[in-house]
């Protein structure tokens, strides 16, 4: 070992210790903390149960009761902090820093050496042994090469010199390699983290970051920041970098419970969950587009982009004609001009019933919103006719308090259900019997037209349904005919859910969530600009990230992403809008990387990491049998070096029929879209459920002609390829697809003997 390693191991060593020093100090903290916690519960439990006999009692009670949960919760948030620090000062033990710049500022004599790791570490004196990554000065090991640089720091933009840049790999708190780089970060250590087999879960790609993501991460300016990436150039990766940056930079405004990530399935969820617990930081809300939607529709059987993608195989061409319109923006906007020009006469109102009996009916309601102003908004309109309405309800409540039916009732009532409806109100507090009497009476009515008071409040007078259908008959004339069968049969197709989800606020008034600060969407090619402005409505407050790549467009045709992103600003309409391009792909090998790019027309901005690998491997079979043959063959191969296979298919209908026929020999998993992990070893899945992820070694299944005819099919043929980390095998079944044959030979190896019209 050289003398500057060994010194560096001794600062490790010595680093280490005192980390470990510290550990043993939280770790009694948090002990102590955890005691504590059972005794104030084991109190709480006493507390609760003692004392709730009697009716007096019950109040006093509740409040201990109150006090002691709180106490319980704030020991249990301090023990919760302490555990998380726990768990960082475990993970720098192992591996404290992964980086040192020195700097010499211009005002000082000596340089100053800095180390930079996952997490900040200060000694008992507060000088600092590590430095977080996010600390403003950490960003000159990303971006900096030797020379003159500058940093944002909170006073402002800083110069300094820098003067040394290295880059450690601290695998249990010894150097496994290290070297010194003028680059930003240099290749040899990502070629050693990019050479490794694929995980249940994403890693953090902390040590690692590349400039370009950089500036995604720290970018605190946009509004809207676009980031249009390659298959496997780390947007997915860079955005939740980027989260635990904005988390650690606006500690005192934000917490994660104000970022929400709109993933494309479950499992990708999942793959993701480890990212920031492993930086420190708690994950942010996670929802697919399927969730938001069915949460807001109660009742009814939401599409699913899956569905969707499914049926795609087979659309109607009307179906496909409609469809396309309601995914366009200025479908959104005819919306808006219908509800701006909605006359009173064409509102949809609905009678609210209790049982049999009309309480309210509709033209009651219609009478009540025209009786109020042109000048208010409809949102506005809605919201007092729904005031007025609860005036009528309390005062119909009042005069039913009076009636026959509720006396007779009271005078029937038992023990039981007389201490539930007096509940904790103290019967002294009466002063005659005829109080009593009416406050009972009052919450007998209030019960029985309960129902009532909630289809008010929830807005059913208004028929959203027939409300939206009434706008197609208009606006899309013949589309409100599938609509109306749908929704027979309690089902919403997933393109019009936005439009639906838009009409129904801006007449109602509701649906925004002002909280949430920040809005990230992957896979934004699978999005509609009606979906887009929808969320962006949904979510006024936000600052939007968008990731995604125009060319893996599975559900629809791959855009030109010039084109893509000018509908995008017009669409979302914001003024700090930022655009970054990030074409370097990491997770493939360079011979992958260089077969897909060849599929593609503009595959050429697409640069290869350079590591080396196999070049992709297209198997010809002779018919179905012959393929699942072939299919094992392949398996039994890739399992000798890949510890992760998937096969994947363009359907689910695939995948079963794959599943029945190998599942006998050998272990294998298929994966549907109720699975929420993704074990290691033969996985089968369909592209849908595969996106966003990676394996070790892809098997693209049937990527015949037949499969594949043309360039409407190129995003799926593209993202299944760029799911490879390192061996990819296409098989077809018959011909190979044209889009397959366009690839010049030496770019893959071709394994029979079949003839195949070449072109190169
Ligand atoms: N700077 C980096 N350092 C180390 N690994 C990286 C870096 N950037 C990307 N990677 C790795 O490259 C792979 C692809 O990254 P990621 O999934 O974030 O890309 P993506 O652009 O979201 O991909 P896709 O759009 O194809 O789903 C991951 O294994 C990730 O860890």
């Amino acid at each position: 070992m050289d003398k500057e390693r060994l010194q560096e191991q001794r600062r490790v060593d010595n680093v280490v210790a005192k980390i470990k020093k510290s550990f043993k100090k939280k770790e009694q903290e948090y002990l102590k903390a955890h005691q504590e916690t059972s005794s104030v519960e084991k109190n709480y439990v006493q507390n609760a149960k003692i004392n709730t006999f009697e009716i007096d009692d019950r109040i006093e009670t509740n409040a201990e009761v109150q006090q002691q949960k709180q106490l319980v919760a704030k020991n249990v948030e301090t023990e919760t902090i302490l555990k998380g620090q726990l768990t960082t000062l475990n993970d720098l033990e192992k591996s404290p820093y992964f980086g040192r710049v020195d700097i010499l500022d211009e005002d000082e004599q000596t340089p100053e050496t800095l180390y930079i790791g996952i997490s900040s570490f200060v000694d008992e004196k507060q000088n600092f042994l590590i430095y977080d990554w996010r600390a403003p000065i950490s960003s000159i090991f990303y971006n900096g090469t030797l020379g003159k640089v500058s940093y944002d720091a909170p006073s402002g933009k800083q110069e300094t010199d820098l003067l040394k840049k290295r880059q450690f790999l601290i695998q249990n708190a010894q150097i496994k390699n290290m070297f010194d780089t003028n680059e930003t970060v240099g290749d040899n250590i990502l070629q050693e983290i990019l050479g490794s087999a694929s995980d249940e879960y994403m890693k953090n790609i902390v040590a690692t970051i590349q400039q370009e993501q950089n500036i995604i991460i720290r970018d605190t300016q946009s509004d809207l920041l676009l980031v249009q990436g390659v298959a496997g150039s780390g947007k997915t990766s860079a955005i939740l970098q980027r989260i635990a940056f904005l988390l650690y930079h606006s500690r005192s405004e934000l917490n994660a419970d104000q970022f929400v990530l709109f993933s494309p399935n479950l499992l990708f969820s999942h793959y993701i969950s480890e990212v920031l617990p492993s930086l420190g930081e708690r994950n942010m809300r996670q929802v697919t587009l399927a969730e938001f939607f069915s949460q807001r529709f109660e009742g009814l059987n939401v599409e699913t982009l899956f569905d969707s993608y499914e049926k795609r195989l087979f659309p109607s061409k009307e179906e496909h004609k409609y469809k396309q319109e309601k995914e366009t923006a200025s479908f959104m906007e005819k919306i808006k001009n219908y509800i701006h020009d909605l006359k009173t006469d064409d509102f949809q109102f609905t009678d609210i019933m209790l049982d049999d009996q009309v309480i309210f009916d509709k033209e009651l309601i219609r009478a009540t919103y025209a009786s109020l102003p042109d000048a208010m908004s409809p949102s506005q309109r809605f919201f007092e006719t729904k005031n007025l309405l609860i005036k009528k309800l309390k005062l119909l409540i009042a005069k039913e308090t009076r009636k026959k039916w509720v006396l007779e009732r009271i005078d029937s009532l038992n023990d039981e259900e007389y201490f539930t409806l007096i509940s904790d109100y103290k019967r002294s507090r009466f002063g005659e019997v005829a109080e009593e009497e009416n406050y009972l009476a009052l919450k007998i009515v209030k019960d029985r037209f309960r129902t009532v008071y909630d289809a008010i409040y929830n807005n059913y007078f208004l028929d959203v349904y027939r409300q939206y259908s009434a706008f197609l008959m208009k606006n899309l004339r013949g589309s409100e005919i599938s609509f109306n069968a749908e929704l027979e049969i309690h089902r919403l197709s997933l393109a019009d859910c936005a439009p639906l989800l838009y009409l129904r606020d801006l007449l109602t008034g509701g649906g925004q969530n002002q909280k949430i600060h920040h809005l990230f969407i992957d896979e934004i090619q699978d999005y509609s600009l009606a979906q887009l402005k929808y969320l962006k409505f949904a979510f006024p407050q936000a600052k939007l990230t968008l990731l995604g790549d125009s060319e893996q467009a599975l559900f629809s045709d791959i855009q030109e992403p010039a084109e893509f992103l000018s509908n995008l600003k017009k669409t979302l309409n914001v003024k700090k809008a930022r655009i970054i391009q990030l074409n370097k792909s990491y997770r493939s090998t360079s011979s992958i990387t260089n077969f897909i790019k060849a599929m593609l027309p503009d595959g050429n901005k697409i640069q290869a990491f350079t590591r080396p690998g196999k070049v992709p491997k297209v198997l010809l079979a002779n018919d179905y049998s012959d393929a699942i043959k072939k299919i094992n063959t392949q398996i039994a191969q890739l399992l000798n070096s890949n510890s992760t296979i998937a096969i994947i298919t363009n359907s689910m209908e695939e995948c079963k029929q794959i599943y029945r026929k190998i599942h006998s020999i050998r272990p294998v998993t298929l994966i549907d879209n109720t699975a929420r992990a993704v074990p290691q070893g033969v996985l089968i899945l369909p592209i849908y459920l595969a996106k966003g992820l990676e394996f070790d070694a892809v098997i693209a299944y049937d990527i015949s002609a037949h499969n594949y005819q043309n360039e409407h099919s190129l995003g799926t043929l593209y993202t299944i390829c760029s799911r490879a980390m390192h061996e990819l095998v296409l098989l077809s079944i018959g011909d190979v697809s044209p889009l397959i044959q366009k690839v010049p030979t030496k770019l893959f190896s071709v394994e029979h003997q079949v003839i195949l019209p070449y072109k190169n």
